[in-house]
């Protein structure tokens, strides 16, 4: 690393991204050139790269925010290769996970304990810009934009200093990469949002990634029972073994999913999860929490112009609907207690990983990912330099 950063500090770097031109098209893999970090910028190598559902919903034109030609991914790991003026908790070599998410330990959010939404930078962010309002990557002569403050899918990147968590050196970084979203958020959300307690009854929609980490957590905690649903069968068999202790397939049942969730499972359940993106499964995990006590929590992003709706009767009974980003963790200072769960043995990520391919492959990963054959995808962001 040191003749590499020694050599790039300061100039212009050119290596491959894929690039979304547009929506709803592949991405092309392309050379690009990523400018030094600025002023609280850190330039960081990826080395490894997750796809999640809202990589191929932005890909896909859903999200209101989406700007094109953008570099997707959120979910990744890399090495810092060199840092902009100012920057003093990270330096070149150390390891890192981008956060899409910051934490500035500034803002009015980052100085409450009530939400872990930092805002410092989240105009620009969701515009594809840096604060400054431009962009660090070219491609062809034309500006690429930023996508979620990380733009994973780039051999290198330029994220902010409050958007990094450094995390140990031994850390295993083709693992730990899934914390830079869908692990975490599903973990959290049982954690941080919902407070699940020992005992309680719990209704899972939605078996990807962050369906299967809510799962884990609701086990972690002592759920007494946790009803996985899901459209595709095939993911029932993963979801028992995070430890769901029921599988319900909608598409078998003659009654609306909510009755019949109501009905067979004691009334409803404690707490359910929504970690699909549809709002007709958010109005039936609604609905079948329980009168008087039930909480429901929608993690799934649904697409632009979708809205939720129910009888207002069902929260006047006593439910409660809420949502969460990320799980609820103030990110920095969350996420290395993460990465140290997953050294501990308390998390095990390598079920969460379905297939590993080359960075070369991500268009055979949208692919599967669509056809919801997967859980998650790590690619190998150094594979093209093999
Ligand atoms: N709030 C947040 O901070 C975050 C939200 N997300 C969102 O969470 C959702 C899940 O993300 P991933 O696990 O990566 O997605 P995924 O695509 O891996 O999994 C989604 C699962 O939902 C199932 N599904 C689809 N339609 C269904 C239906 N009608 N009923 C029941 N199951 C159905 C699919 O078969 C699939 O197993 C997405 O909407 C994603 O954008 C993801 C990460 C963070
Ligand atoms: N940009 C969208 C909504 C996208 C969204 O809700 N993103 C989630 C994270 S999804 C991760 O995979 C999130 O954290 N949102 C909070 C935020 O401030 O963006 C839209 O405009 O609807
Ligand atoms: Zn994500
Ligand atoms: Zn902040």
């Amino acid at each position: 690393m040191s003749s590499d950063r020694s050599s790039t500090q300061g100039k212009i770097i050119k290596c491959k991204a894929a690039i979304a031109w547009s929506a709803k098209s592949p991405l092309k893999f392309e050379e690009i050139e990523v400018s030094p970090p600025e002023k609280g910028e850190v330039r960081i190598k990826n080395l490894f790269a997750a796809l999640c559902h809202t990589d191929a919903y932005t890909l896909d034109g859903l999200d209101p925010e989406g700007v094109f030609p953008v570099i997707l991914g959120h979910e990744a790991s890399g090495i810092v290769e060199s840092v902009g003026e100012g920057v003093t908790s990270i330096q070149p070599g150390d390891y890192v996970i981008p956060l899409y998410i910051p934490q500035c330990y500034k803002c009015e959010y980052c100085l409450n304990p009530k939400t872990n939404l930092c805002q410092a930078v989240r105009a620009t962010q969701g515009q594809g810009l840096m604060p400054d309002k431009t962009v660090r990557y070219k491609c062809q002569g034309k500006d690429v934009y930023h996508f979620m403050g990380c733009s994973s899918f780039s051999e290198y990147s330029v994220v902010l200093e409050i958007s990094l968590c450094k995390v140990d050196k031994d850390a295993p970084l083709e693992k730990v990469c899934l914390l830079g979203c869908g692990v975490s958020t599903g973990y959290g959300a049982v954690i941080n949002t919902a407070k699940v307690e020992k005992g309680a009854r719990v209704a899972v929609f939605g078996l990807g990634a962050v369906g299967l980490a809510v799962i884990m957590g609701a086990k972690q905690v002592g759920a007494s029972q946790i009803v996985a649903i899901d459209t595709n069968p095939e993911k029932f068999e993963l979801a028992r073994q995070f430890g769901a202790t029921d599988v319900v397939n909608p598409k078998e049942l003659k009654d609306p999913l909510q009755q019949y969730l109501v009905e067979k499972f004691d009334a409803g359940f404690d707490y359910t999860f929504e970690c699909v993106g549809n709002v007709e499964v958010m109005r039936a995990a609604l609905e079948c929490a329980h009168k008087g006590w039930g909480v429901s929590i929608i993690v799934g992003v649904a697409a632009s112009g979708q809205e939720i709706k129910t009888r207002p009767f069902q929260l006047v009974t006593g439910r409660t609907w809420k949502g969460t980003a990320f799980g609820g963790w103030k990110s920095r200072d969350s996420v290395p207690k993460l990465v140290q769960e997953t050294k501990d043995g308390i998390m095990n990520l390598d079920l969460f990983i379905s297939h590993k391919m080359l960075f070369a492959q991500i268009n055979e990963a949208f692919d599967l990912l669509h056809a919801g054959k997967c859980v998650r995808i790590v690619l190998d962001m150094t594979s093209s330099e093999k």
